[in-house]
């Protein structure tokens, strides 16, 4: 099957408008235009500090899960995106740093408690490989398609915020991403018809928690 007619492709067709508000928020077209207000990224990295130690658990619990039958590389992947992800983590410790952020102070907000409890149910036993691995997929995608639209040549994004939208925008996060696409597609074709409209409720799902992470970094008038 060619790569447009792959399930996740047809997904994305079929949602694109919320597609697009996921990958085309407000918050991530005032980074490409250069008019964000640096209150709402640094609300923005507070609140995603604790997101991704919470993906973190998310992404480990796809190993117990992974079929016996799965190849080298799909195991490379996945080792592959822990190993990112202690980076990054180490990356968000020393940005706060910058922006004289003390994360250990930083009270995680609703939204941010809701999509990291969404994280801890996909997490449990009874949710497939195929859909752990799909999500996966999504929760990254959506990284890159937003922040790639800040790192285009016509882009204005500020000097100071030009490393954050790198890390998840650069060559080596869109081959990754590529790869799990492809695993999705893997197992949503090995997968029955139930397995394969629960990962799509749960990419919906996905595309509204990241709307509301970008919602909640978005500043308001009174922007603290
Ligand atoms: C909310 C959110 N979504 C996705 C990512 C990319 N791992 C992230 N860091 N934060």
């Amino acid at each position: 099957m060619d790569e447009r007619g792959s399930i996740t492709s047809q997904w994305l067709r079929r949602h694109n408008a919320l597609y697009q508000a996921a990958t085309r928020h407000p918050f991530i077209l005032t980074i490409a235009d250069g008019s964000i207000n640096f209150q709402c990224f640094k609300r923005w990295l507070g609140q995603d500090y604790h997101f991704v130690k919470a993906f973190v658990r998310f992404l480990a619990s796809l190993l117990p899960k992974m079929p016996k039958e799965a190849t080298d590389e799909e195991m490379d992947t996945l080792l592959g995106g822990i190993v990112a992800l202690r980076d990054e983590i180490y990356w968000f410790r020393s940005e706060a740093m910058r922006w004289t952020i003390q994360l250990d102070l930083v009270s995680i907000k609703v939204t941010t408690q809701e999509y990291c409890e969404f994280l801890e149910q996909l997490s449990q036993g009874n949710f497939e490989y195929a859909i752990a691995v799909t999500a996966l997929w999504a929760i990254e995608f959506v990284y890159y398609e937003s922040f790639a639209l800040c790192t285009q040549s016509n882009a204005k994004t500020p000097t100071e915020l030009r490393e954050a939208c790198e890390r998840w925008s650069n060559m080596e996060f869109k081959n990754y991403c590529v790869l799990l696409k492809g695993l999705a597609d893997k197992y949503l074709e090995g997968s029955n018809l139930h397995v394969r409209q629960k990962a799509e409720e749960i990419f919906v799902q996905i595309l509204k928690q990241e709307i509301k992470f970008w919602d909640m970094s978005t500043c308001d008038e009174n922007c603290i």
